[in-house]
């Protein structure tokens, strides 16, 4: 089920529901056509180079984005949307399931990047 609700009314925002919404755009214009991998992965690397242009110049940008406008971040927050929504779409197309690819993909990192042990209460490791 791709819809969900939050307990105070609001949907909450799954990548099922991405897939389906994009699925729902795309049949609604008769794009279907136009949404074979190749165009997505192309659109995908497009919107990348337009969330880079937000950066370009800027120097290092510290976590949180302090001194930026509103308007920055709501462009920001706009194609950071295109590419999630373009990766969505090309994983639908191409059969993955992307959650699930997402989750094992983590568990394989945690394999290959193990954590160092933390000290125990004890100082036993
Ligand atoms: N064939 C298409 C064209 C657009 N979109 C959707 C997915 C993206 O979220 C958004 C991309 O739209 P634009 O190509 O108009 O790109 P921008 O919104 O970045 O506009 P611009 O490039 O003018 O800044 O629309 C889509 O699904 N399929």
């Amino acid at each position: 089920m791709a819809e969900s609700k939050k307990c105070d009314g609001e949907e909450s925002v799954t990548l099922d529901l991405l897939k389906k919404k994009m699925d729902d755009f795309a049949k609604e214009r008769d794009w279907e056509q136009y949404h074979s991998p190749r165009n997505l992965l192309l659109a995908l690397v497009g919107e990348v180079g337009e969330l880079s242009e937000i950066f370009q110049w800027k120097g290092e940008v510290p976590k949180g984005l302090p001194g930026w406008k509103e308007e920055e971040r709501t462009h920001l927050g706009e194609e950071l949307s295109d590419v999630l929504l373009y990766l969505v779409r090309l994983s639908d197309m191409c059969g993955i399931d992307l959650g699930k690819a997402a989750l094992r993909k983590m568990e394989l990192n945690a394999l290959k990047y193990p954590a160092p042990l933390k000290n125990d209460d004890h100082g036993n490791q």
